[in-house]
């Protein structure tokens, strides 16, 4: 899995290679500034070929620093470039002074203002740089308004430029992907929107959460010769509980991970049925089995040795009628449950998918006694919304809990009450941060749904599952296929997967039939890709 770093972890492992001499933070600023050029022409094998005209907007900080790299490097390449500047050359960090005089040599600065800025509309650039600012940007930035107007302009001409942010678009706070300044439900022109990002070293949560994929567009991660080893021996002398000014304690080295293809997910087919557990998924009234037989279909095709459903007696018919290699066992109260579950092959749990709220409420608590690996979701996540603390003292650490934004709002009000206040400024709370919080006041895994799902555990470990840029799969957001999602956690945690794997694991999967079935997907297409999804994994 790769790593998404906050602002607060790339200065640190910058530092530590300044620190060590390996490098100058002049150095790290000409390679990020290549790095955006190399990017360019590989973008646009054309625009290499001849010269073109290039608009470069810097900011006040090591952003503009590298924008400024970028004129130059440009200009030498025998491109015309046009650079302005936000803010004081004389107020720039140094770096970034030497850079913008070494540019000055070559060319002119003007002035980025409040007000209209000045670029010649006629001049055909075919590229405009955003380096206005990268990671760190710290209040909100107005003046965004007027750059995006400019780009506007551009874009509404025939000969639109592309738009290539340096790090992160200006206006996307790094850490939490969110807009600095603006409304979440409306942000528009609130942040550089970008046809390239070119990012260094590592992703970073920008990159991935809430909005920052919409402005990022693309993004393109260039090495800064910044050694793993030594990233690695920061790592090591910074204890996790290392507190950092700006996120609390334990969060500067619990660097958060980008969900990857798995590395192993075969079913070891020597073994037999029974070696891969047994799933079991409570089901509701007549009339409402749909959510846990999706649920079912799922925990089976992932490779759960065994799969039953059980709904109440009433609603036995309904599902005998509906499930062949799905088996059947009826539960009509918490008693029949308790004596059920006295079966101890049931080594998995499911509740939640069309449970319905009050029959949660009562077999959650006997499910939960059992301390079984259990997935709790949908009803079984909103029947606790008036108690939360009671759902939480029931809770063991082999528990998965997979809220949507909803569900999330009524278990954690307060978290999420902070995750919803504007992001007035950086870094700003982020999903990362609310799901960290959350699984640690619930004491279990908590998988927060969206197209940035976010898994954390009680220790802080913590994945984002990216359905973005490549993996972008927008009609995954389809009725119940977050109960094919919790079905799949639970086959796995049948399997004997730990909690963390499973959520990260399914989550994966869950995105990759989306992309292999395509536009047109409903939920019981899900399942049904596995087995070529598996195929391609060599699984
Ligand atoms: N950390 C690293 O390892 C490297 C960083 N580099 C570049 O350096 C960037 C980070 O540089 P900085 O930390 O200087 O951050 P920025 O260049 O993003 O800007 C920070 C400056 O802008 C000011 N500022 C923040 N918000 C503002 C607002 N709304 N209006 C006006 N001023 C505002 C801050 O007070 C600060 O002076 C990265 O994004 C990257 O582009 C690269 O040079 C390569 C290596
Ligand atoms: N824009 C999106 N792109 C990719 N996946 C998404 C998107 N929006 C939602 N999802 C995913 O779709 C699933 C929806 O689950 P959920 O909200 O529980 O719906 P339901 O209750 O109808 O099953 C979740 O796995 C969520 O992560
Ligand atoms: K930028």
């Amino acid at each position: 899995m790769s790593e998404l770093l906050t602002a607060a972890q790339m200065r640190a492992i910058e530092q530590a290679a300044i620190e060590s001499d390996e490098v100058t933070g002049l150095e790290l600023m000409e390679r990020a500034g290549r790095g955006v050029v190399e990017a360019i022409f590989e973008e646009w094998p054309e625009l290499a070929k001849t010269s073109h005209k290039a608009v470069v907007l810097c900011g006040p900080g090591n952003n503009g620093g590298d924008g400024f790299v970028v004129a130059r490097l440009l200009k030498k390449w025998g491109w015309e470039v046009e650079v302005f500047l936000y803010g004081d050359a004389e107020k720039l960090p140094p770096d970034a002074r030497v850079s913008y005089g070494r540019w000055v040599e070559l060319g002119e600065v003007k002035p980025l203002g409040d007000a209209d800025f000045d670029i010649d509309h006629d001049m055909g650039a075919k590229v405009v740089i955003d380096a206005i600012f990268g990671t760190g940007l710290s209040r909100p930035f107005y003046t965004i308004g007027v750059v995006q107007d400019t780009l506007n302009y551009y874009s509404s001409s025939k000969d639109m430029p592309n738009v290539v942010s340096v790090d992160i678009p200006s206006g996307i706070c790094a850490d939490s992907g969110r807009y600095i300044g603006y409304d979440d439900e409306n942000p528009f022109d609130s942040c550089v929107w970008a046809n390239l990002t070119v990012s260094f070293h590592s992703e970073k949560l920008g990159h991935r959460l809430s909005l920052g994929p919409i402005g990022v567009q693309k993004i393109v991660v260039k090495s800064i010769g910044i050694g793993r080893d030594l990233k690695q021996r920061w790592e090591e002398t910074t204890p996790i509980s290392t507190p950092d000014a700006t996120r609390g304690a334990g969060q500067v080295n619990g660097i958060v991970k980008l969900v990857s293809k798995p590395t192993w997910i075969g079913k070891n087919y020597g073994w037999n049925k029974f070696s891969h557990g047994h799933a079991l998924i409570l089901s509701g009234t007549s009339g409402k089995g749909g959510a846990a037989r999706l649920s079912a279909r799922g925990a089976l095709r992932i490779g759960a040795g065994l799969v039953t459903v059980a709904p109440t007696p009433g609603a036995l018919q309904e599902n005998a009628a509906r499930l062949d290699a799905v088996m059947l066992s009826p539960v009509g109260d918490a008693q029949t449950l308790q004596a059920v579950l006295a079966d101890e092959r049931f080594n998995a749990l499911c509740l939640g998918p069309g449970l319905g709220v009050e029959r949660a409420r009562d077999l959650v608590p006997v499910a939960l006694a059992a301390k079984r690996a259990t997935v709790l979701d949908a009803d079984a996540l909103t029947a606790f919304k008036d108690d939360p603390s009671a759902l939480f003292d029931m809770l063991h650490e082999n528990c998965v809990l997979t809220p949507h934004a909803g569900e999330f709002a009524r278990l954690f009000p307060d978290i999420d009450k902070k995750l919803n206040a504007p992001a007035a400024k950086g870094p700003a709370y982020s999903k990362v941060d609310a799901t960290r919080d959350a699984a640690a006041q619930a004491g279990c895994v908590v998988l927060f749904k969206g197209p940035d799902t976010v898994i954390a555990a009680p220790d802080g470990a913590c994945s984002i599952n990216s359905a973005a840029y490549e993996r972008s799969a927008p009609w995954l957001a389809t009725a119940g296929s977050g109960d094919v999602l919790a079905g799949f956690i639970t086959g796995l945690l049948a399997r004997g997967f730990a909690p963390m794997p499973a959520a990260e694991t399914a989550a994966w999967l869950h995105v990759e039939c989306a992309l292999e079935f395509g536009p047109g997907l409903i939920a019981e297409d899900l399942p049904e890709q596995l087995p070529s999804v598996f195929r391609r994994l060599g699984a």
